[in-house]
């Protein structure tokens, strides 16, 4: 069960650090329609709730829609002093990930496409400069070009939504590849026992930092765990994944043109109730969950909801 109501967690003195936010509060970043008054809301929301720092996160689209909205957040941000210290930078998921059912999750599968530089560079103009993280798949950038192109700039290159084979996961990390997606989501629900992108990139850790969202619906807890035993905690971080729902009660929500049906237990659907399309959950819902559910000490929680994303955010 998920806890929706901040409880007893100790919020981190320098604030919790969140790598992955589509929306919060009310507000859709990724919605053509995004106001300042939007945006500042979201801001102030996250500041209410503990939240030092995030990464706002565009998901795929064409990428003239993906640019549209990383420049119209990079401008709003540029006008208001508390977007500008909450929001770091961007997090661009897509265009660039695996087509594949399951793989592809909740993106929307028309719009994603093999990555290449130009289409990358037009998305890393529209926003400014800004761009920390890419998360992209592996297998669907040739020659790792893309990889290379950003690893270059400093910007974190990460996997997801992907099925690279351990020999393109191996060439991929020697191009730059740095970190995974949300472990364990953005992958079908059966795979091979033994091989799959779990494990390949669980016996990788030692070189990839490793994304989790920590809401209890999409990795259950006992999974959780034993994914964060494996990686070694320091290498592990917790996102939340957030959209417009985060905060909020049950209900209907937007994620860029798709609606989300929220339910009582916070979990976020996809109207057909297909998959699940981010989630609900705040950091401070995030850090009791983990105390609760797998028994962490606050100090490991602040580690992989403040310290560790605060370390890579200072990295990239
Ligand atoms: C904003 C958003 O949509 N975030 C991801 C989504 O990309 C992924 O597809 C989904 C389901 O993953 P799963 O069905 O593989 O568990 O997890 C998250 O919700």
């Amino acid at each position: 069960m998920i806890v929706n109501r901040m409880e007893s967690s100790e919020t981190p003195a320098a604030g919790y650090v969140d790598l992955q936010v589509n929306g919060y509060g009310g507000v859709d970043f990724n919605g053509d329609d995004l106001s300042a008054e939007s945006l500042h809301l979201a801001c102030e929301r996250l500041a209410a709730d503990g939240v030092a720092q995030i990464l706002a996160t565009i998901i795929t689209a064409d990428v003239h829609s993906m640019s549209r909205r990383l420049q119209r957040i990079a401008t709003l941000r540029g006008q208001d002093e508390l977007a500008a210290k909450i929001i770091a930078g961007f997090h661009i998921e897509g265009p660039f990930i695996n087509e594949q059912p399951g793989y592809v999750g909740a993106h929307p599968r028309d719009a994603v496409r093999p990555a290449e530089t130009t289409s990358m560079q037009r998305l890393l103009d529209a926003a400014e400069g800004l761009t920390r993280i890419v998360t992209l798949a592996p297998e669907r950038d040739p020659g790792f070009h893309v990889t290379r192109m950003l690893a270059e700039q400093n910007i974190c290159v990460s996997g997801g939504h992907c099925d690279p084979s351990l020999d393109q996961l191996d060439a991929a990390i020697d191009a730059g590849l740095a970190m995974f997606t949300h472990l364990g989501n953005g992958c079908p629900l059966s795979m091979h026992r033994h091989d799959n992108i779990i494990q390949r990139v669980l016996s990788r850790s030692s070189k990839l930092w490793i994304g989790l969202i920590a809401d209890g619906v999409h990795v259950p807890w006992p999974a959780l765990g034993n994914y964060i035993r494996s990686a070694g905690i320091e290498r592990c971080f917790i996102v939340t994944d957030a959209i417009s729902a985060a905060g909020l009660g049950p209900g209907r929500y937007q994620l860029g043109q798709r609606e989300v049906v929220v339910d009582h237990d916070g979990a976020t659907w996809a109207a057909d109730r297909s998959h699940l399309v981010g989630s609900s959950g705040t950091m401070p819902q995030v850090a009791v969950n983990l105390q609760r559910h797998l028994g962490l000490p606050h100090d490991a929680v602040m580690r992989l909801t403040a310290a560790t994303p605060q370390r890579i955010l200072a990295a990239c």
